[in-house]
Parts: structure tokens; sequence; C-alpha cells
């Protein structure tokens, strides 16, 4: 079998020493930012001034094409209202009961909130207080009864607002395979529009390991939960760099740190707000964020069993709710704890010691439910208003295509048939080079193959978005 990183077809991936760093900088936190250039017709684009300053210029060779340099389209993200609930009764219904109507969850309940171009927002929340629902929803992945308005640039979801989104899944679907570099590479090949050539694509690949800060491990396979690879937050900064090979305005990640030590959250989350620094919108959920990463968000909203109670600039979050009576008792160091505690309906005037009583003590829902609506009554009080006025201000708007433009752009990124085929064979063989081949096997991953390829032949290219998972896991 054909070892790692030699050339198979006609597609070669290279292990050259990246020297390919058009656009990249490095800042005092030695992160490397990611320098795209949003349009100057958007109202709200951050300054340059307000963008971190490079330390110190590197020599840069000249690329033909980047895809992180070219032109971003920054999108203004406004939710109003929005809210969700599910069918509760799939456990008890029967064939009996089929008929009566099926009562409803509430999931989320009226959030609202504004989402600039070089921002990070944060979705806080305890556990099923609804991060993952409204980050889905704002992705347009959310299918059922949801209501309320959600506009990128004033305008509702569509096919050229889902090219503009990038979406990291909590749970990322990677071949464990592949390496590092073969992951991204294959990706930038099906990805990238077709006037690029194969090397182009290739550098691009490059590009971006250098850009996440990947190059050590990029000669690493990517692992499993039975193959051990590289370590969780570079198998998640591969995850963030499969969707910035698009490029996107808008990236979405959920719980990028979950599961990672602090030195990696941070990496994670320093890449993070160098995205949004370079003119992406970027929002995350987060579980339990240290001190350190809460100081990196610019905006927060606190979720409360798919309530808001708080909405903001992060640093304005403890003054917040001392104005509303809610100062901690001792001095707490981290103020995602504080948020967290709150949203868990703990007054802040529980000793610690008496948390952990309160904690295991079941007389005290009410206390806890009232703290609860207190916060969102609160909330609906000081906040909503404000946010409210936000959410109406007009914005200024030309940087979505027309239908027209939209349509001649995606064919421009799309790859013909043949190289498409080329690349996922090739890539299928390389993701199985350690398996051994039968006849009948090969057999079987032929017949799936054909009959996976018929389901979508000739599907609308609309409808990219449902054909992306059948190819990963073609
Ligand atoms: N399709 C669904 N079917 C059943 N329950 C759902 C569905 N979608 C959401 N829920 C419920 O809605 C609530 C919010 O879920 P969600 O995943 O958004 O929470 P979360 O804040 O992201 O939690 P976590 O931090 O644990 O990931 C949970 O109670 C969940 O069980």
């Amino acid at each position: 079998m054909m070892p790692p990183h030699q050339e198979s077809s006609n597609i070669t991936i290279h292990n050259s020493p990246a020297s390919i760093m058009l656009t990249t900088t490095r800042t005092a936190e030695n992160f490397v930012s990611v320098h795209a250039e949003p349009s100057t017709s958007a109202a709200d684009v951050v300054p340059c001034s307000q963008r971190p300053i490079p330390s110190q210029q590197q020599p840069l060779t000249p690329l033909p094409f980047s895809v992180l340099s070219q032109s971003l389209r920054p999108i203004t993200l406004k939710f109003e209202e929005v809210a969700y609930s599910i069918h509760s009764s799939a456990t008890t219904a029967s064939c009996f009961s089929s008929h009566k109507p099926k009562p409803r969850t509430s999931v989320l309940n009226g959030v609202s909130g504004v989402v600039r171009p070089g921002e990070l927002l944060a979705m806080l929340g305890p556990s099923g207080s609804g991060k993952t629902t409204l980050l889905t929803a704002l992705g347009g992945r959310l299918t059922g009864k949801m209501s309320g308005t959600i506009t990128y640039n004033g305008r509702p979801f569509s096919s050229s607002v889902k090219r503009r989104i990038g979406f990291v899944a909590q749970d990322d679907v990677l071949y464990p395979h592949l390496t590092v570099l073969e992951t991204l590479t294959y990706a930038a090949l099906l990805k990238l529009p077709k006037k690029l050539t194969t090397q182009e694509k290739i550098e691009q690949a490059e590009l971006i390991i250098v850009e996440l800060g990947l190059a050590r491990c990029r000669n690493n396979v990517v692992g499993g939960p039975l193959l051990r690879g590289v370590s969780g937050g570079e198998r998640k900064r591969v995850s963030v760099g499969l969707e910035m090979l698009v490029n996107p305005s808008l990236l979405m990640l959920d719980e990028p740190t979950s599961g990672l030590d602090s030195t990696a959250a941070h990496r994670i989350m320093v890449t993070l707000r160098g995205l949004a620094r370079g003119g992406r919108t970027v929002i995350t959920t987060i579980h339990q964020p240290s001190s350190g990463l809460y100081r990196m968000f610019d905006k927060v909203l606190v979720l409360s069993e798919g309530y808001p109670i708080y909405w903001g600039k992060a640093d304005q979050a403890m003054d917040y709710f001392g104005y509303i009576g809610f100062t901690p008792s001792f001095n707490f160091l981290n103020p995602a704890d504080f948020l967290l505690d709150l949203a868990n309906g703990i007054a802040p005037d529980v000793k610690p010691d008496e948390q952990l009583e309160f904690h295991g003590r079941v007389d005290h829902p009410d206390d806890q439910n009232s703290t609860k609506q207190f916060l969102i009554s609160s909330y609906k009080k000081n906040i909503y208003p404000t946010l409210k006025a936000d959410i109406s201000q007009n914005l200024q708007d030309s940087s979505f295509p027309t239908a027209k433009s939209s349509k001649s752009s995606e064919v421009e990124w799309n790859s013909s048939w043949w190289e498409q085929f080329k690349v996922l064979l090739t890539r299928g063989v390389q993701e199985r080079k350690h398996e051994s081949f039968s006849g009948l096997r090969i057999f079987q991953v032929m017949s799936v193959s054909v009959l996976s390829g018929l389901l979508w032949w000739h599907s609308d290219t609309s409808h990219i978005q449902d054909q992306v998972p059948n190819i990963m896991k073609s």
C-alpha cells in the first residue's frame, strides 16, 4: 500500500516547508492572526485601529492567490425573539394516544442579539440551557418549530449566506487515518474553486496549517476513538481549518474547548479571536470558561433554561448584575463561574460552603426558580429595550451578491465531477491504506458509493449542505 505523502494519481501532497505566509503576521501573544479584507462598504466593520498591532512583520513570499486574503463579505448577524420548542411526548406516545395533540417543551424563549464583524460572541449557560440549539438555529441548521427573526446583513438565510458560514460541530467528523496535512489538502482539493491549480490548492492547505499553528503535527494522523492521533486541541484546530478553507465570514463553533486543558483551550480561543479581528463574525458556545478565556470574549449571552438573562459586553456583566443587586459576597476571580451560578438560580449571597449544601438539598428549588425569574424579568426591563434599539438600526449593506452573481459564483466554486471523483477515490484509498483489501469489500464499497451517488445525482447546488455529510462519509 502507498505510504502517506506519496504521489498518487495526479494529486501530490508535499511536505515542503511552508514558506507561503502571504498574509500572516505574529502578534505580541505569539498568535498568528488571519488578515482578511472586509469590504469597506459594510457599515460596521471593525476599524483597523482596533485590530491587534503586529509586533513584527515576517518576510513573506507572495502567493498568486490566497483564500484567506481575498476580500470577505462581512456579516452582521441579528436575531430577535428567537423561540424554539420540541415535542416532549415522544416517549409517552402510544397507538391509542396518537391523535392527541402532543405537548411541546420550550427550549428557547425570546433570545435576541446582534453580532458584528470583528466581534467574538460567547454563549454561556448550564448544560441543557439551549446554547447548541441557538447556535444551530443561527447557523440555519435547525429544523422544527422556530419563531422569531434571524437576519444576515438584514436578509434572511439563503444559499449565498450558507456559503459564507463555517460551522464547527461539537463532535467533529474527521478521517482518523489521514494526517493533518492530508485532511486539509483533500478538503482544499474538494472545496476550493476550480480556477486554482492543484498545486495552488495544496498551498492553501499549507497556509491554513501555518495559520492555525499545526505545522508541528502536520504529518501526524488525526486519530479517533480507537486510534491515538493528534491532541484534542490540535484536532479541534483541524476542524476549524476545514471551515476556514472556504474563508467564512461567519464562523460558529459548538464547545470548541470542551475536553481540552487550559493551555489548549486558550490557544483555540486566541485563534478564534484572531479570526474575529480579521473581519469575521465569530460565535461560540462554551461550557465553563476560565477567567483568562472569559476576558477574550467581546460579547456574552447568558442563557438560563432557554431564557436570556444577560446580553452585552463581557467586561460589563459583573457591573450589570451588581446593578440589579447580585454582587458576589466573596471575590469571584472568574466572572464565568458567577454567571453560571446565577443562570442556575444560585444567588451570590449564599456562601461557598452553603452552596454545596444548597446543591444537595431538594427543598430549595423555589429559591432557585425565583432567582431565575427575577433575572429573566430584569433582563426584559434593563437589557432588552437597548438591545432592541440596536437590532432595529438599519444596516446599509450591499455585501451579498444578487441571485444572478451568486449563481455564477457557485458554478465557479464547483470542481468538476471527474476531479471530485479522483480526490474522493484517492482519499478513500489513503484512509484505508492500513486495511487489507478483498474483492468482496471492494464490491461492497463500490456498490454503496454508486447508490449514494445516485441518491444525490443532479441534486440542486443549493442543497450542498445536505450533500457534504454524504461526501464526508463516502
Ligand atoms: N431535537 C431534540 N430532541 C429532544 N430534546 C431536545 C432537542 N433539541 C433540544 N433538546 C433539549 O433542549 C435542551 C437544550 O439543549 P441544548 O443541546 O441546546 O443545550 P446546551 O445548552 O447546548 O447543553 P450542553 O451544554 O449540555 O451541550 C435540552 O434539554 C435538550 O435535551
